[in-house]
């Protein structure tokens, strides 16, 4: 088990995470014209500070949505802008998963040292109001780092924009896969430094004003591998160079995060030094004495030899674990509170509204084939719900095999018509270190594919029976008179069922009512229209293939 604290590995990298650019290094990047003296390159390395892009960079432009996804977040007024650590984070987390992946299948990916180390680090520079995320993921290409920001456009790119100026919730911007320009609510400068395997370290840096630029970084301290932002903070957003308020949000944000997190955190320790005789210091360290203790002291003095050394408070730096490690889904489900399984849906819908899920269903499959497994009912559609029906690519159910993420694009898990849930699979049973097409063909998976479809239906059933409109069952109700008052008022607040999923046909035999029509209907493979709908304000149609 790691301790909470990392000395070793605080050392290795204190203070360089900042430093200007080295003048050697720097030769090759002044401008045309100018001399190369120690003057030319030290003006240099105090303009980079002073948040100057690289002249010797490679120049792009952002693809148009991007740019106008960025003019909002710059202007916006959104008084939430704690998110961007959240997205930041979570963008780390992801490339974290991806190369501890890799390695299942081969294991010099992951380097040798501190390279092995799969964490995050989180560093402050007071002075230069710099805030970096360093991780040790899979990192970026020079390419990687052109395309994945700035120049092609997600998906989702051009739906946030729109949402943004209908609504403008920014909070939502992580489920629309554009949460790392989030960083410009924050930051006016943004570098993005990166190592991947297969290429040079490269630096990404933008001042979000239609441009950025790309160069090979030979000023920086080597990464071996993964990514590190900084963000040259906004003059107004000095709250995030405070430590108290970062650990805040890692554990508000960030507390399903699967890697260790850690804060370059100062820290008070005491330390012997050599006494000296009249050390002014020694007074301060005092508290205040009456004349009767001071009286005793002078006789202490006189009566012992004076002490060769004393403690003093000294100021040190090292890295403080923010998060701890544990897997919601290997808990015992009786352990895990309403709250927190409200809290982990959030975090995977990337959902940070107030709504809690409609209905959980958390079970621990045993027998021949062993799994653990939380499925959630969401409490509105997705956004994308219609684009992912047609994606084989996108599955809502996240697989991971003894607690390594696999993907969240293995679509053979659940069948199409309940697609709209969402949750994760840790099976014990799949084999770790074979790709992901032996993985699809492992048999299994049709046994955890049944498992999950009986639970599925079983939550969702439960859902329909306590929904007033959906029941027909008057009788029921005696039986469960004994039913404690708690439940009662949650079925209450609950919103009834037909009002999250309601099923139509555009057949002539009109509306299927209730839930076993719909999947029978399914089952039998007819061509029916559907709805999901989260409220009436948000329909969402979707036409089976
Ligand atoms: N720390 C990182 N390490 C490696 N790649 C990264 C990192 N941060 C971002 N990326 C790359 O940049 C892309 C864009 O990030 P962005 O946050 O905008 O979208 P996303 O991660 O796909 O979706 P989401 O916003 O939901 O996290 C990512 O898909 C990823 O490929």
């Amino acid at each position: 088990d790691q301790g909470p604290k990392l000395h070793a590995n605080a050392e290795a990298d204190s203070d360089k995470l900042v430093d200007p650019p080295k003048i050697e290094d720097k030769l090759g990047a002044v401008p045309h014209g100018l001399s190369t003296d120690s003057d030319v390159a030290k003006r240099e390395a105090e303009s980079m500070s002073r948040k100057s892009l690289r002249s010797n960079a490679e120049k792009f432009e952002f693809q148009a949505e991007v740019s106008r996804l960025m003019d909002i977040i710059i202007n916006s007024l959104y008084s939430n802008k704690d998110i961007f650590l959240r997205e930041i984070i979570s963008n780390a987390s992801d490339a974290l998963d991806k190369i501890r992946f890799l390695s299942l299948t081969d294991k010099e990916v992951l380097g040798e040292g501190d390279d092995t180390k799969l964490e995050i680090q989180i560093k402050l520079d007071k002075e230069k109001k710099i805030l970096s995320i360093r991780d040790r993921g899979v990192g970026m290409t020079k390419e990687d780092l052109i395309k994945n920001l700035g120049t092609i456009a997600k998906s989702g790119t051009s739906a946030f924009v729109e949402k943004m100026q209908t609504s403008g919730d920014l909070n939502l911007i992580g489920q629309f896969g554009v949460g790392f320009y989030s960083v410009y609510l924050v930051a006016d400068y943004v570098e993005v430094i990166s190592k991947h395997n297969d290429d040079k370290q490269y630096v990404w840096e933008s001042k979000a004003d239609g441009a950025f630029a790309v160069s090979e970084d030979t000023y920086n301290e080597p990464l071996g591998r993964g990514t590190e932002i900084r963000l040259h903070l906004r003059e107004e957003a000095g709250e995030y160079l405070e430590e108290s308020k970062l650990k805040d949000l890692v554990k508000k944000y960030s507390e399903f995060i699967n890697f260790p997190i850690y804060l370059w955190a100062t820290k008070e320790v005491d330390v012997e030094v050599p006494a000296d005789e009249d050390d002014s210091s020694d007074d301060e360290e005092k508290p205040e004495s009456t004349d009767g203790d001071e009286e005793k002291e002078e006789e202490d003095s006189e009566d012992e030899p004076k002490p060769k050394t004393k403690t003093i408070k000294e100021k040190t730096f090292e890295w403080e674990r923010l998060n701890d490690v544990k897997a919601i889904w290997l808990r015992s489900p009786k352990e895990v509170t309403e709250e927190e399984y409200t809290k982990f849906y959030h975090s995977l819908a990337k959902d940070f509204g107030d709504e809690k899920p409609m209905a959980w269903s958390h079970f621990n499959a045993e027998g021949d084939v062993e799994f653990k497994a939380v499925l959630f009912v969401p409490p509105k559609a997705p956004h994308d719900l219609y684009e992912s029906y047609y994606n084989s690519n996108k599955s809502n159910l996240k697989l991971y095999v003894r607690r390594v993420f696999i993907s969240d694009e293995f679509d053979e898990l659940l069948p199409k018509y309940l697609m709209f849930l969402m949750g994760l699979v840790d099976s014990d049973t799949l084999p770790l270190n074979v790709s992901r097409e032996m993985l699809q063909q492992h048999s299994s998976l049709k046994t955890i594919k049944k498992k999950l479809i009986r639970k599925a239906l079983d939550m969702i059933r439960k859902l329909a029976e306590e929904d007033p409109d959906e029941s027909h069952d008057k009788d029921k109700k005696d039986t469960e008179v004994e039913e404690s008052k708690e439940n009662d008022e949650k079925r209450a607040n609950r919103k009834p069922f037909s009002k999250l999923l309601r099923f139509e046909t555009t057949k002539s035999d009109g509306k299927l009512t209730s839930l076993d029509q719909y999947i029978s209907r399914m089952k039998s493979g007819q061509k029916d229209i559907f709805y999901i709908t989260g409220s009436s304000k948000e329909q969402l149609e979707i036409p089976l293939p």
